[in-house]
């Protein structure tokens, strides 16, 4: 479904994404995992056509027949909603502060092309509904009026308004609280089984990866480590850099040991982690 070859990712300074390959398959929850500046959200961004204009990226992002590296910025906009959509750590950066979260979604929708004022406004309440907001509230709502967890909520449906087969799933909830994270991934979840949506979640938190995951891929400073199904990868991983990732998972009991045994001595080459240069 979508298939990235060979993806390199820079700027005159440095190589932020080295050569990555990997595929989402349609319907299923992939995990693109690592820690912090490994290149996950150079990788996200790309896909859309969203880099920081210092960075260029090369090789190919295929979808539905395209190398989405190469779309003008018309067929970019008009794939990014329609087919592909977003969801950030920063969910207020998804609404503009002071206007009605219902007017925003009603102008996305007739941006995209969509005339009729029932039909739209049928549409928002329909997908707010969806993501279990009190609809007809909400759509009243400016986003200052919504908690951290129902904005996020809200966001989501802006991503899943027009019915798009990509959803990006970007850090979506670094910034909530540990409940209404869980509750934000079990509504991500709930939502790909009823519409079979794929998600592309980027995380650099492997503690529910387990849960979600259909597969994952592990980068690392810009490449790509280990990738596979999740449960093989978790039981079973083959590189140091995943086994002290997983290692970092805090604990359940605080004198319970590490999920994984890991050595502090085992040192990770660059051949290994897949370094070039
Ligand atoms: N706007 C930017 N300008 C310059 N360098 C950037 C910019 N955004 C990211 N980088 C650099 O690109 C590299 C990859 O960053 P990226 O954000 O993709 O990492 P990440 O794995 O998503 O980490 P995080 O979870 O912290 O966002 C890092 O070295 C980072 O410093």
């Amino acid at each position: 479904m979508l298939s990235i070859e060979g993806l390199t990712i820079r700027s005159k300074a440095k190589t932020v994404v080295d050569q990555l390959e990997l595929a989402v398959r349609p319907g299923e929850w992939f995990a693109l995992a690592g820690e912090s500046g490994s290149g996950k959200s150079m990788t996200a961004s790309a896909i859309g056509g969203l880099l920081p204009s210092s960075f260029t990226a090369h090789g190919v992002i295929a979808w539905k027949g395209n190398n989405l590296l190469t779309l003008s910025a018309k067929q970019r906009r008009s794939l990014l909603g329609n087919e592909i959509s977003y969801i950030f750590q920063d969910y207020h950066g998804a609404f503009t502060p002071f206007l009605r979260i219902g007017s925003q979604l009603d102008e996305l929708m007739h941006a995209h092309g969509c005339p009729d004022r029932n039909a739209r406004k049928q549409r928002c309440i329909e997908v707010l509904e969806h993501v279990q907001l009190p609809a007809e509230r909400v759509y009243r709502s400016y986003p200052f009026q919504l908690s951290g967890g129902q904005l996020q909520r809200a966001a989501i449906a802006a991503a899943l308004l027009l019915k798009p087969q990509l959803l990006i799933a970007d850090e979506p909830t670094t910034a909530l609280d540990t409940l209404t994270a869980h509750r934000v991934l079990q509504l991500i979840n709930q939502i790909r089984m009823e519409t079979g949506i794929s998600v592309l979640w980027i995380t650099h938190d492997l503690r529910h990866v387990r849960k979600y995951a259909d597969r994952i891929a592990v980068m690392r400073t810009g490449s790509l480590v280990e990738s596979g199904e999740t449960q093989a990868v978790l039981d079973h991983p083959t590189h140091p850099y995943t086994r002290r990732l997983l290692a970092a998972i805090p604990p359940l009991a605080p004198n319970a040991p590490a999920r994984l045994p890991y050595s502090t001595e085992e040192q990770i080459t660059p051949e290994r982690s897949g370094l070039h240069g």
